[in-house]
């Protein structure tokens, strides 16, 4: 019989610990804040695995780890199988491509003196040999992927409404063909029917693209929407990990259970329902003008 070899997840992360140097006093000698204490788990491609806990839970620390922005204390972190805690300085370009991040806030993260067009091929002059009409065409294909148009290409960031900078963030972190999209608080700025635009279009590009998310978010009504799996984290430990599905179904651990209680969950699953059969019915959900 042929054995079937399944593919190594896109993000695996085995016991990540990260320390803080604490903030000592006159007589006290300063002790380091372990802001992660040990942290695995694993997203496999095309999948999206939401990360979720209250303030100070450690869901910042640990998306500057996977976005190998910082390194963490302990522990392996493995890209398309490959480990990246061995020679951080070393990690290669390539290694970097691979792992774009897009911030809550779309208008501190984008410069408001570049052109959208400059902003968006300026990740080719680093990453790829293309030529400049090759740039120019990729960023005109993605700004329509975004569900923006070739005339903004010459506009400022400024010109452009909440959604539509959030559109922009996502199009530039996907300029360099990424595997893996760290979404941290992608859509906690915008209002709600802008939301469920800008959900619709990760979701598309998504199953377009064949990415694998990790969506850090504190609202659970988004990550029930979006995730497959969810991690819960408290105070730098996961106290729940599973399907989306178990977990607002059946959550287990007391943590999870006070977090859902807290917090009135939104049941976005008909919009879900219409995305999906809009989608088997050959129309697009990405078009739509935030
Ligand atoms: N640069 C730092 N120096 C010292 N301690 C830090 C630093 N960054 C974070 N911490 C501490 O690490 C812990 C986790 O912080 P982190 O920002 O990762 O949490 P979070 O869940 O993302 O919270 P928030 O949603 O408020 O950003 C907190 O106790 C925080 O005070």
């Amino acid at each position: 019989m042929m054995e079937t070899r399944t593919n190594p997840p896109v993000l695996e992360a085995s016991g990540i610990v990260r320390d803080y140097p604490g903030a000592g006093g006159l007589f006290r000698r300063a002790r380091p804040v372990r802001a992660l204490k040990g942290i695995s788990f694993a997203v496999e491609q095309g999948r999206t695995l939401a990360v979720v806990g209250e303030s100070g839970c450690g869901k910042s620390t640990l998306a500057r780890i996977i976005t190998l922005i910082d390194p963490a204390t302990e522990g392996t972190l493995r890209i398309d199988g490959q480990p990246v805690d061995i020679a951080r300085e070393t990690l290669s370009r390539e290694m970097r491509r691979k792992v774009q991040i897009v911030f809550q806030n779309p208008y501190g993260s984008l410069n408001p003196r570049q052109k959208v067009g400059d902003m968006l091929m300026e990740p080719l002059i680093l990453n790829t040999a293309d030529s400049a009409a090759e740039r120019r065409e990729k960023a005109m294909a993605m700004l329509v992927k975004v569900g923006l148009g070739t005339e903004h290409f010459h506009r400022y960031p400024h010109m452009f409404s909440g959604g539509q900078r959030q559109r922009l963030a996502i199009a530039r972190a996907l300029m360099v063909n990424p595997r893996l999209l760290v979404l941290d608080e992608p859509v906690s700025a915008l209002d709600l029917s802008v939301q469920a635009q800008v959900l619709n279009l990760l979701a598309d590009l998504q199953e377009e693209f064949d990415l694998t998310y990790v969506f850090i978010s504190h609202d659970l009504s988004v990550v029930r929407y979006i995730a497959d799996e969810v991690m819960v984290m408290w105070l730098g430990e996961v106290v729940e990990y599973g399907s989306r599905d178990a977990l607002f179904g059946d959550p287990q651990h007391d943590y999870t259970r006070t977090l859902f209680a807290a917090t009135p969950v939104t049941d976005l699953a008909a919009i879900r329902a219409r995305i999906a059969r809009r989608r088997a019915a050959g129309i697009g959900t990405a078009g739509i003008g935030a």
